[in-house]
């Protein structure tokens, strides 16, 4: 997708410094960029860059040093109420004493009042992450890719407009992972949810994106938007071969290792005077 239409989320000259005992570090330098409606945008870095931290900035968990997001034009001041949000941590994001069904429905509870469509929510969603008749289950009967099913499931009952996901495959095997990123690729086309995805595995940034952000190392700046020029209809297999999808891997490879090479002077912890 081309953003030639109004961004529904912007970064402008996004700035994180972390104060801690050993002094202050400049995690994101100054960082700008959009993302339009229905997007999906894929941020890459190397180790370190302040992925996580431009995100949870983005959803306004994170205070910015400096800069600002918008949303749909208007400062974000605490996460919007329809924004979801995936981690990679499964096993710490959901509550291990309550069934799926609880699990799914917590978020839903202020937003669906009546019960009877939260169950039927839930049961709806489930099934779309192939879960169906798991609900009465516990986490910890679930394998780990289930529970990340089921994190999924969660954000979507919550019929997000801006879903984020922040290293949402990290912890799972190879094959389960290709599984969970064609299902939130299908979820996504279904629900046209606007996607943010920060990921350390470029072939999945490849894979999965219309557009990926390459930061620098820290202090971060954005290196470079590389626009994935794939058909919409992706293919483990097939995608993967196809020499659009080696020239952007190899593009942003590059650029990453570059910037691996040149480390940036501010990187290091500034002693507090
Ligand atoms: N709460 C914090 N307090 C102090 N420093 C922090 C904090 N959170 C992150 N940092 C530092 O900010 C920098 C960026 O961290 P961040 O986790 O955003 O990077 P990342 O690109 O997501 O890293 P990775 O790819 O390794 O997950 C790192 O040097 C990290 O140590």
């Amino acid at each position: 997708m081309r953003s030639s239409t109004t961004p529904i989320l912007e970064a402008r000259h996004l700035r994180k410094v972390y104060s801690s005992a050993g002094g202050e570090i400049t995690a994101v330098g100054d960082v700008n960029f959009s993302v339009a409606p229905g997007e999906l945008l894929a941020i890459v870095g190397p180790s370190g860059a302040g992925k996580s931290t431009v995100l949870r900035m983005l959803t306004g968990l994170l205070a910015a040093t400096g800069g600002q997001v918008l949303y749909r034009g208007h400062p974000v001041e605490g996460t919007p109420l329809d924004f979801a949000l995936v981690f990679q941590d499964y096993a710490r994001s959901l509550f291990p004493w309550f069934n799926i069904e609880k699990n799914v429905q917590l978020p839903l509870v202020n937003k669906v009042r009546d019960a009877t469509e939260r169950q039927r929510i839930t049961e709806r969603v489930l099934a779309q992450v192939g879960l169906p008749g798991m609900g009465r289950k516990r986490p910890t009967e679930l394998s780990g890719g289930q529970q990340q099913r089921v994190a999924i499931a969660r954000a979507l009952a919550y019929a997000p407009t801006v879903l984020i996901m922040d290293e949402p495959f990290a912890s799972v095997d190879a094959q389960t992972r290709a599984e969970l990123e064609d299902l939130v690729l299908t979820l996504r086309a279904q629900s046209g949810a606007t996607v943010l995805l920060v990921t350390h595995d470029v072939d999945e940034a490849v894979y999965m994106a219309d557009r990926v952000i390459v930061l620098s190392r820290a202090p971060s700046v954005v290196l470079d938007s590389v626009t994935i020029e794939l058909p919409r209809e992706r293919d483990q297999i097939n995608t993967k071969s196809l020499p659009a999808f080696a020239l952007a891997r190899a593009r942003i490879l590059s650029l990453i290792q570059q910037s691996s090479r040149h480390p940036a002077t501010d990187t290091l912890a500034t002693p507090k005077p």
